[in-house]
């Protein structure tokens, strides 16, 4: 354990989220001091447009706190106790082709499910281990990375695989977000529920939901059956998920748990389990990518203009569960809190019928040397199975990208519950190839014309 004031950086520090992380940290800096904050990015223009907002979020809380924005990863990590990921590799310009790609084949179009996720997967595994070696290089020999960057299940999974003992620790918000929205149905505060939780990352199940010892999963239930995981006012539930595709996606909890009431499903299960009525839905010309750009990148960019122009930032980026959770990781991490969170973590055991390395979501208490996961036991077969699929889907991708493989590539598309057929996963691969040129390592086929091709 380091002894505060922590030095923080941000690596991503361009993110629409930075300005939302760095007001959580503010409002959280009597329980989590900080001496400096660092935003690293390898877009400079991106992250100096958004450093003058995080500035004036700094300022208006303490003069003390050093900041520094900068792209020279030595300057970014030195001596840091904490980093922050939140990398988008390829940006918004590579989500939209995420998206679209898969789209036109009739296939779920998604940032971190199905192919898209996968396309992500192998543009963000070789960056974040890069990082991880700079970090390794520059930051306190004990420094933390609390990784958001996506697609979190691949990415903990390559991590796991390049760099088995670095000290990141993966965490994704989905889980909590669910639990703010359980909790205004319930009419409690999220941190007054204790859940139990079982998957991959983006892919799995609460099967209890505690408050003061009391399973009020039956209650969700009823109102499930309504109106989905929101309030009957969808709005003030989840303010910042006003976007129609959000509203929808909350909704869609309800004819999920129409057939399997049992379990209250993370809402990314619905790209696996109802797909073709998502495509239905989706239009190929503007998808969540579209949304993003012209809603909350256009709304923070606009925010800096007028900032940088008369000195008053517009209220212009939201402080939700987003920022509040990663705050309250790194000072369980920071202090040995052991604080119970959702976190992906080695399975070592805790789900017994998965494999003992799989990357699995679970509760775990979050101590100064990780995440400790507490015991599921057995999962049901149906979602044993389920899981079972998603991560060989996922494993593969990483293996794709290690080795650099075409067939393991394909495999991993074709495994995958949102592609129908095997020639639908090679026409979308073929063309994901194309588009990210720049950013996946060369795939090559080992078999071509059914010989083997000799090195
Ligand atoms: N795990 C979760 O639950 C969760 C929740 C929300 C967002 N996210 C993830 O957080 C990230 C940020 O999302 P956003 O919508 O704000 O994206 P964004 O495009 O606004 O920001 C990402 C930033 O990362 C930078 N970047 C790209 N490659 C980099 C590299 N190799 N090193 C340093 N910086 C790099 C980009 O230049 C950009 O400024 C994404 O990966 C997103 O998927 C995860
Ligand atoms: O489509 P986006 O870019 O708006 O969101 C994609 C991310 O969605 C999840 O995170 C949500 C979170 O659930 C919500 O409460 C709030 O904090 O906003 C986040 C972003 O909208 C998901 O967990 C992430 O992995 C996705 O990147
Ligand atoms: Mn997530």
């Amino acid at each position: 354990m380091f002894t505060p004031p922590f030095i923080l950086s941000i690596a991503g520090g361009g993110s629409t989220y930075t300005p939302g992380i760095v007001k959580s940290l503010m409002v959280r800096l009597e329980d989590f001091p900080l001496a400096e904050i660092r935003l690293y990015d390898i877009d400079a223009g991106r992250q100096d447009t958004i450093a003058p907002v995080v500035e004036k979020v700094i300022r208006d809380h303490s003069q003390s706190i050093k900041f520094t924005v900068t792209s020279d990863p030595e300057v970014a990590f030195s001596g840091a106790h904490f980093v922050f990921a939140q990398m988008r590799v390829g940006q918004y310009k590579m989500r939209e082709q995420d998206e679209k790609i898969p789209l036109r084949h009739g296939v779920v179009g998604q940032e971190t499910c199905g192919p898209g996720g996968l396309a992500y997967g192998l543009r963000t595994i070789l960056p974040m281990v890069e990082l991880i070696d700079m970090v390794g290089r520059y930051a306190h020999e004990k420094a933390w990375i609390v990784n958001y960057s996506n697609p979190a299940a691949i990415v903990a999974e390559g991590v796991r695989r390049l760099r088995p003992d670095a000290r990141v620790l993966n965490i994704c918000d989905m889980p909590v977000a669910a639990m703010r929205n359980m909790g205004a149905i319930l009419g409690v505060d999220r941190h007054k529920l204790e859940v139990d939780y079982f998957g991959l990352n983006h892919f799995g199940w609460f099967t209890r939901v505690l408050v003061d010892g009391e399973d009020k999963l039956p209650e969700l239930r009823r109102h499930i059956a309504k109106f989905g995981l929101l309030t009957e006012d969808a709005a003030k539930t989840d303010p910042q998920h006003s976007d129609p595709s959000w509203v929808k996606t909350w909704r869609n909890i309800k004819p999920i748990m129409d057939n399997f009431p049992e379990y209250l499903p993370n809402p990314y299960l619905q790209y696996y389990l109802m797909p073709n009525q998502i495509v239905e839905h989706q239009n190929p010309d503007y998808t969540r990518a579209n949304e993003v750009m012209n809603g909350r990148e256009k709304k923070l960019f606009a925010a800096a203009e007028e900032y940088k122009r008369t000195g008053i930032l517009p209220d212009a980026f939201h402080v939700g569960v987003h920022g509040e959770f990663i705050v309250e990781v790194a000072r369980s991490l920071a202090f040995n809190l052991r604080q119970r969170h959702l976190v992906m973590v080695e399975n070592q055991g805790a789900i017994v019928n998965l494999p003992y390395d799989a990357v699995v979501e679970v509760p775990a208490y979050i101590t100064s040397e990780g995440p400790e996961p507490i015991r599921i036991g057995q999962v049901p077969l149906f979602h044993q199975t389920l899981l079972q699929q998603q991560l060989a889907s996922e494993q593969l991708l990483v293996e794709a990208t290690i080795e650099g493989s075409y067939e393991k590539a394909l495999q991993a598309f074709t495994l995958n519950r949102t592609v129908p057929t095997m020639e639908h996963a090679k026409a979308i691969l073929d063309e994901m190839i194309e588009a990210n040129r720049e950013y996946w390592p060369a795939l090559q086929q080992a078999w071509q014309d059914g010989e083997a091709v000799k090195k």
